[in-house]
């Protein structure tokens, strides 16, 4: 029995939940408390499917002493962090503190970012290096919104802040990034891009990541869609040869729904 994502496996899948600016550290801790148990109960195996989490900072160390004492095979990031190392930058977080904290991974450049934050290609790139000269590995989010979709130039455009995000990588940093595709228009609406959209745009990044670094490179940058993910529509989007994850908002919220989206694997169909 074969299944049949992203060239047979060749790149994990990697399932991540973004909380946004939902639960405080209490809430957080049962939340992931309710997914381990959820995902051990149903023997989810994290050798396959990498599972990773993004709490708001202030749940950070509340994540981390439970992933520690329970042993749980679950990965967590920041949801940004900044350009600089420390100094007066008064509500930033640098990406020493996230590594501190044990965080594997980072949003960079969250459409939510870009858009009421008004961060930039280029600080978005000085953040992307930031995560790297601090360890911890970006997810660097591009798409476009409804306008540039609708005038059919969503390509170029996501492109462009991929190429801004990326400039001056190494190849090996490259090779370790993840790139998160989101639509705008398709976040937090219920408008799902299809599998096809996530594809086309998939493959259009990772052509773009080889005219930068080589294909070598490009077959090992993992991609993510997001944008009203939900476990009824993962599989089919998962399914996709360039798509290898999900960045999940609303119903990363819920463990059961998240939990079913991470057990991608048992909705595809075998042959
Ligand atoms: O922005 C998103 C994940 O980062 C997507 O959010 P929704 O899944 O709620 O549409």
């Amino acid at each position: 029995m074969t299944t049949s994502t992203n060239g047979a496996f060749d790149r994990k899948p990697f399932i991540a939940g973004n909380w946004k600016m939902n639960m405080d550290h209490v809430q957080g801790i049962t939340l992931l408390q309710k997914l381990a148990w959820t995902l051990s109960d149903a023997k989810h195996d994290y050798s396959r499917v990498e599972v990773a989490v993004f709490p708001p900072f202030t749940d950070l160390r509340g994540v981390q002493t439970l992933v520690q004492g329970d042993d749980l095979d679950v990965a967590y990031g920041g949801q940004d962090l900044s350009q600089f190392d420390s100094g007066a930058y008064t509500g930033d977080i640098s990406g020493q503190f996230l590594s501190k904290l044990g965080c594997k991974y980072v949003l960079v450049g969250h459409s939510e970012r870009r858009t009421i934050h008004n961060e930039s290609d280029d600080v978005l790139n000085a953040k992307t290096k930031a995560a790297f000269k601090h360890g911890v590995t970006p997810v660097l989010c591009v798409g476009e919104g409804l306008e540039i979709r609708q005038a059919g130039t969503h390509v170029n455009h996501t492109l462009d802040q991929l190429r801004a995000g990326v400039a001056g990588l190494t190849d090996e940093q490259a090779a370790e990034l993840v790139v998160a595709y989101e639509p705008v228009w398709a976040i937090g609406t219920g408008e799902v891009a299809g599998p096809e959209d996530a594809q086309e745009m998939c493959a259009a990044i990772r052509a773009e990541l080889e005219k930068l670094f080589g294909a070598d490179v490009a077959a090992k940058t993992r991609l993510l869609y997001g944008g009203s993910v939900k476990a009824n529509n993962a599989a089919a989007i998962l399914k996709e040869r360039d798509v290898d994850g999900v960045l999940v908002g609303g119903a990363s919220l819920d463990p059961a729904e998240f939990a079913n989206i991470v057990r991608f694997e048992s909705h595809l169909v075998t042959d």
